[in-house]
């Protein structure tokens, strides 16, 4: 379970969301520079509110009355970019192991290989980022992110950049995960059709309010 209100003052309004999400998937859903990638920034700790609380599960990720605001390494989330932020330098078996050393986790505790199999793309594990196809490097960072074992998962316009078909294909797959991970994920999509494919939940930001509050989405038959 994830609990959260944040506070941020940005350029031209504050953001200001609560936000309880247990084991299902809460779309967050707004115009352009509504602060959707704000939240999640701040959640990822890429970003430090002006003031809130962040508790995932047990752990406080993030306290404004306590002085806590523990790194990304040290928070348990997978985050999901929105241009997948692949590190280009990097083969795809160097860009999944890369989370687990800046986190310290043994290699001999995940395999890469079942992983990215598990998506697909194993026999791409020593490839570049520039020799693989939109679909291909988001299921790499799918992994990279999933590889990290963590108990929430943002996943910011995962399917923008991909062709109707692959994003249809990976949708089913982001769907299957959740009910694998059983944790929280939190999706940013300005997609009608990703939104009632995937979502339990929908919240709406505007201007960083959450306005009239949520509603809950009508579950599609898979
Ligand atoms: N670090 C920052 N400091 C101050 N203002 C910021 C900061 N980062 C973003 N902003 C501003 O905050 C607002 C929200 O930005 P954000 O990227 O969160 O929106 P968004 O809803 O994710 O937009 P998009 O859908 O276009 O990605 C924008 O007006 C942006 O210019």
């Amino acid at each position: 379970m994830l609990d959260a209100l944040i506070q941020k003052k940005l350029c031209n309004f504050t953001l200001n969301i609560k936000l309880q999400v247990k084991n299902e998937i809460l779309v967050l859903w707004g115009h352009s520079g509504a602060g959707k990638t704000t939240v999640l920034q701040c959640l990822a700790g890429l970003a430090k509110p002006s003031s809130g609380l962040i508790k995932l599960k047990d752990q406080v990720l993030y306290s404004s009355e306590e002085y806590i605001n523990l790194s990304p390494q040290s928070r348990n989330v997978g985050y999901l970019f929105q241009d997948y932020a692949l590190f280009p330098h990097m083969t795809v078996r160097q860009n999944v192991m890369y989370g687990l050393k800046a986190k310290k986790i043994f290699k001999a505790s995940i395999d890469p290989v079942e992983l990215l199999n598990s998506f697909g793309v194993g026999h791409l594990i020593d490839r570049y980022p520039r020799q693989l196809s939109g679909g291909e490097k988001q299921r790499v960072a799918l992994a990279r992110a999933l590889a990290v074992q963590p108990k929430l998962l943002l996943l910011d316009e995962p399917f923008s950049a991909l062709d109707k078909g692959t994003r249809e294909l990976l949708r089913q797959e982001v769907k299957k995960l959740h009910s694998q991970w059983q944790i929280p994920f939190i999706l940013v999509t300005h997609d009608e059709e990703d939104a009632n494919y995937l979502g339990d939940r929908l919240i709406a930001l505007d201007k960083g309010q959450t306005g009239q509050g949520d509603r809950y989405l009508v579950p599609v038959q898979s």
